[in-house]
């Protein structure tokens, strides 16, 4: 059996709000296999983007158990969790989050040269990349210089630049229109299948869930399929 990349068990996530605690997350499991292409589903406030950053590291469970590549995140120290998300995560968001005042190339090549990866060898491969994803003739440009699909195609190769094992999308396609976001879903599916990235990507749209090879839906912070 393939190992798992990804394997959460029982995880619990509220938010405190006012006097209260929001419960996000109530107890979720899951595994991923690598190379899996999940589309987690469900709908408004259903816990998707909760789920997405426990996974990806960025934030903490209350409680339960996330091993990353078998280890075991959520006893993690900073220094490693950060370790872990430079190196073994990408990212990708609705809204790109590219830097503003950074060219396409520079963002791209931003997580090599934060790795300090020589800019000779980050540049090289973040043209290779943009090529890749047909954002090549706007390496130029800032980030308002450029449409919502070439924004997303960057943001993509900037994502996958370190080879990370797991790509985190969170409603990947959401601002885009069909045709862009068919096209960023299909450089999913390529970097899935040619570099081997497994992909847990969140959306409410049963047309880009599709797209995946797998599908787990969400209601009120718990699994149901
Ligand atoms: N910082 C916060 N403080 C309080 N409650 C929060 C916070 N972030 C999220 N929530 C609540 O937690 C629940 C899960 O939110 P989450 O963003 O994970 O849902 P989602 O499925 O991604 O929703 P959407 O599809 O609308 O993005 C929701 O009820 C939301 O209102």
């Amino acid at each position: 059996m393939p190992d798992a990349i990804l394997a959460a068990a029982d995880l619990h996530r509220s938010y405190a709000f006012a006097e209260s605690a929001v419960p996000a997350l109530r107890g979720v499991s899951l595994s991923l296999e690598a190379g899996a292409f999940v589309a987690v589903m469900g709908p408004s406030g259903c816990g998707k983007s909760t789920l997405l950053q426990l996974c990806g590291a960025m934030d903490k469970a209350d409680s339960g158990s996330l091993k990353l590549d078998g280890r075991e995140v959520t006893t993690m120290n900073d220094t490693d969790l950060t370790r872990l998300r430079r190196e073994r995560i990408g990212f990708v968001f609705q809204f790109f989050n590219l830097l503003p005042t950074l060219s396409v190339l520079e963002n791209i090549a931003m997580p090599l040269l934060l790795a300090r990866v020589s800019e000779k060898v980050a540049f090289e491969k973040a043209r290779a990349l943009a090529q890749r994803v047909g954002i090549d003739h706007r390496l130029d440009h800032y980030p308002n210089q450029v449409s919502g699909g070439e924004a997303q195609r960057a943001a993509l190769a900037r994502a996958v630049i370190h080879e990370p094992a797991l790509l985190i999308a969170d409603e990947p396609t959401g601002s885009l229109d069909s045709h862009n976001g068919q096209r960023v879903l299909e450089l999913f599916q390529e970097l899935n299948r040619d570099l081997g990235i497994s992909i847990l990507m969140a959306t409410h749209d049963a047309q880009v869930a599709a797209m995946a090879k797998q599908t787990l839906r969400m209601k009120d912070g718990r699994v149901v399929s």
